[in-house]
């Protein structure tokens, strides 16, 4: 199987064609991709092998993808806790958070404590919008993160990594390889840089909308949000 990557350009505008021409909503799309990132977690970290997931959420979808994933982390009968430092203003991310409360789930503030407590960490900081270097206070997170000894799941790309050129050469994020990694729709050009467990999640991929971008539709099975993927040593999955 050979799912093709898309650009962060490219993704921006499917997402577009999604909203203005496919009749979805912002709330939609990422309803179902934060339902694929918590089953993402269940494949790679059961309730059994610990039940403490901490989700540290950035101030755009990406963060929103985490905000969504926690509530059915503990509807699946995990203890999320969720930090989330810069919180987006805007209302979408204003109700995902009083969903979260309303299931008295923590929003913690205290990252150091937590980092060392968890039994897993979803990375939903960045994904195809982040650009540049890591502006404060994430520098120091992702730092904190890479060197702790925790299973990390990122959701759509490791944060700090150039979505195109992958790993930042130096400082933080240089050497940060998450456990597992979930692409939404379809994986980023950095995939070719990560190795370890990768699925593709977000099932609502039209085959019209896959043949406009040159992409793959995935093959999932059945009623699952995921679906496990290699690596090629060309990025290709
Ligand atoms: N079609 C799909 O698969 C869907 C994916 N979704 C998720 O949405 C993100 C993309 O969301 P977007 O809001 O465009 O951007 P990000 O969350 O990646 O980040 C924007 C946010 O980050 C700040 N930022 C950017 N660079 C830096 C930096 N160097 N330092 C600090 N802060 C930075 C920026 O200012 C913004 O605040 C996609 O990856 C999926 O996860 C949706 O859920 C919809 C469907
Ligand atoms: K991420």
């Amino acid at each position: 199987m050979s799912l093709k990557a898309i650009s962060s350009k490219d993704a921006a505008a499917l997402d577009k064609d999604l909203m203005e021409v496919g009749g979805w909503s912002l709330d939609q799309l990422m309803e179902l991709a934060g339902l694929s990132v918590a089953q993402a977690v269940w494949k790679v970290h059961p309730p059994s092998a610990g039940k403490n997931i901490l989700v540290v959420c950035g101030p755009g979808n990406n963060g929103g993808d985490g905000l969504v994933a926690a509530r059915h982390l503990a509807h699946f009968g995990y203890s999320p806790s969720v930090y989330y430092p810069k919180q987006g203003k805007n209302e979408l991310y204003q109700r995902l958070k009083i969903q979260l409360q309303n299931l008295s789930i923590p929003f913690i503030t205290d990252f150091s404590p937590a980092l060392q407590q968890t039994d897993f960490l979803v990375d939903s900081i960045f994904g195809f919008s982040f650009g540049g270097p890591l502006r404060e206070p994430f520098g120091d997170i992702v730092s904190q993160i890479e060197s702790a000894s925790v299973p990390v799941l990122s959701v759509d790309a490791p944060s700090s990594w150039d979505i195109q050129s992958g790993p930042p050469k130096e400082g933080p994020g240089a050497k940060f390889m998450p456990a597992s990694l979930i692409s939404l729709t379809a994986p980023k050009p950095c995939v070719q840089f990560y190795q370890g467990r990768h699925f593709i999640g977000g099932r609502f991929l039209t085959r019209g909308l896959a043949d406009k971008y040159g992409l793959d539709l995935p093959g999932y099975q059945g009623v699952e949000q995921v679906l496990e993927v290699g690596v090629d040593a060309e990025g290709k999955l």
